[in-house]
């Protein structure tokens, strides 16, 4: 650990030990960095011990929780540890050396010019095997609910300052989070910026495996929609009544 940048990266990985080396080192040589956070999302592979190895302290889920659930436990961590106020900096395990590149992400949080940034992936080496019904399901709700354009609204490359985590506080669970949280930080009034990073990651493929992985995204990111139309319903009816009291 090093404990000289600006702002808390949080790695939440499951089963990554071919690749959680590299990105560890990757995320820990940029200067924003304070310090790196990994949470083992109940790996079976050594994931743990590879990035302690690596150089990053490791909170361990015993069991598997979803990604969301150990989103929540690197932000705990990270305000237990000393950092209650730094921005945090979600990055996937599986980035590898491009990892290096997520500068760009923290640096409009920390000179205040964004409260949230969301990395924008170029076209990857490796075709994905969708067909674009998660996407377009997480981009349509935003922009209903929010009114807000994204172009890649899966992306779980971030970075946040402690006013746009707390807005998106609790998080939605499982694959839900991001589509979430993009949605509770514009609706709270608060700056959100997409930035182009060059970063290369594991491409769900089109294998049955794959199929199944897009099936539990739609329906996470779904889910979430879902409560946050019941929240913007309930808050209309409020504000309906509050009109219609007499003083
Ligand atoms: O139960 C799990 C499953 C995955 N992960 C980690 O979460 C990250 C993203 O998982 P990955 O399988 O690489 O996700 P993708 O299929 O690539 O999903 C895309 O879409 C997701 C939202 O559906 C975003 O969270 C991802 O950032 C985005 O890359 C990786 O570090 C995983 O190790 C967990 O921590 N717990
Ligand atoms: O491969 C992807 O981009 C995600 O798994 C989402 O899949 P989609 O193509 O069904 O939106």
């Amino acid at each position: 650990m090093t404990d000289s940048g600006e702002c808390v990266a949080i790695i939440p990985a499951k089963d990554e030990a071919g690749r959680i080396a590299a990105t560890v080192a990757a995320v820990s040589a940029l200067p924003q960095v304070a310090t790196v956070i990994v949470v083992d999302d109940g790996s079976a592979d050594g994931t743990g011990a590879l990035a302690l190895a690596a150089g990053a302290a490791v909170v361990t889920h015993p069991r598997n929780r979803g990604k969301a659930a150990a989103m929540t436990t690197g932000a705990d961590f990270a305000a237990e540890h000393g950092w209650p106020d730094l921005p945090l900096l979600y990055v996937d395990a599986d980035l590898e050396q491009s990892a290096a590149a997520l500068g760009v992400l923290a640096d409009p949080v920390l000179a205040g010019d964004a409260d949230l940034t969301i990395a924008v992936l170029p076209p990857q080496s490796t075709a994905g095997g969708g067909r674009g019904f998660v996407v377009r399901l997480a981009r349509n709700g935003i922009r209903e609910l929010a009114g807000f354009e994204t172009t890649q609204p899966l992306s779980g490359m971030r970075c946040l300052n402690r006013a746009a985590y707390t807005a998106a506080q609790p998080f939605a669970r499982g694959w839900g989070v991001e589509t979430a949280m993009t949605v509770d930080v514009v609706r709270a009034g608060l700056r959100v910026l997409e930035v182009p990073a060059d970063l290369h990651h594991r491409v769900t493929g089109a294998d049955w495996r794959g199929q199944l992985h897009r099936a539990e995204q739609y329906r996470d990111v779904w889910l979430a929609l879902a409560a946050r139309r019941g929240r913007a319903l309930a808050a209309r009816v409020r504000d309906r009544g509050g009109r219609d009291t007499p003083p």
